[in-house]
């Protein structure tokens, strides 16, 4: 198999600026299949507009970004935010459960989205939430909960599609570092079993050595690591 074969996400020389700033200069990496990746660089070098780029989230400026035979970055809004729901996940500091809805709603808000009948998508939602250790908190409400919590059940929902790509921006920013470890290690494992590929944003080395692979970012380009193939990276 080739390295192309395998690579999940590939951007190539994109460019991003916000008025005046320029937060992205020709910007080129790829992720393969099932491959968790760290972003890494100082404040304000350009990682979160970098996972928004790929995530969809933001159309570049530059360049392209080549998902499943498609260029994300000459998609609608609308084509976008379809494959956000169905192949991406995405899962932010603060993981923005809705307040009202218990853990096993919150998780099961994607799967009723995609269709599925409440009761399965509870079913699977239960699982999940058993998977990652907080099974006990299925009926329970996120004002109920810890934020390292809140975190799992934040984790649970963006993974419980199983999607190909799931994006991660300072998971684990707002936690103490106990409550980090599980959320990470949560992730890790759920992702491996799903096949699930990971870009974590991250200032924190220690966050960053949970990944496969590291990538640095400087002033808006990256310094190390961008875009190599799956069989050059094991
Ligand atoms: N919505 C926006 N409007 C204007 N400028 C922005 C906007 N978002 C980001 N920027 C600027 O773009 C550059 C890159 O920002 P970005 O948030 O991508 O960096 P970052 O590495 O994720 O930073 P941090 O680690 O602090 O979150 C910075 O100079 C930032 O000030």
């Amino acid at each position: 198999m080739t390295g192309q074969a395998v690579t999940s996400i590939d951007a190539r020389h994109i460019g991003m600026a916000y008025g005046q700033t320029v937060a992205l200069r020709d910007v080129s990496l790829s992720l393969g299949r099932g491959e968790i990746v760290a972003v890494t660089g100082a404040s304000g070098c350009g990682k979160s507009t970098l996972l928004h780029c790929l995530s969809g989230i933001l159309r570049p400026d530059q360049g392209e970004v080549w998902f499943q035979g498609r260029n994300l970055a000459a998609e609608s809004e609308q084509a976008r935010s379809r494959l956000r729901r169905t192949a991406f996940g995405v899962l932010f500091q603060f993981g923005q459960v809705v307040a009202e809805l218990t853990a096993i709603e919150n998780v099961a808000l994607p799967l009723q989205l995609g269709g599925r009948r409440y009761r399965d998508a509870a079913a699977i939602a239960r699982r999940r939430l058993e998977q990652l250790g907080i099974g006990e908190l299925s009926d329970k409400r996120p004002g109920e909960m810890s934020g390292g919590q809140q975190q799992r059940v934040a984790l649970a929902r963006a993974l419980v599609t199983e999607p190909d790509v799931l994006f991660a921006d300072e998971p684990t920013g707002a936690l103490d570092s106990l409550a980090g470890e599980q959320v990470l290690a949560g992730l890790v494992r759920l992702a491996r079993e799903q096949g699930t590929a990971v870009l974590l944003v991250t200032h924190d080395a220690q966050v960053a050595a949970y990944a496969d692979r590291e990538i640095t970012m400087r002033d808006g380009q990256v310094e190390f690591g961008g875009r190599i193939t799956v069989e050059e990276v094991r």
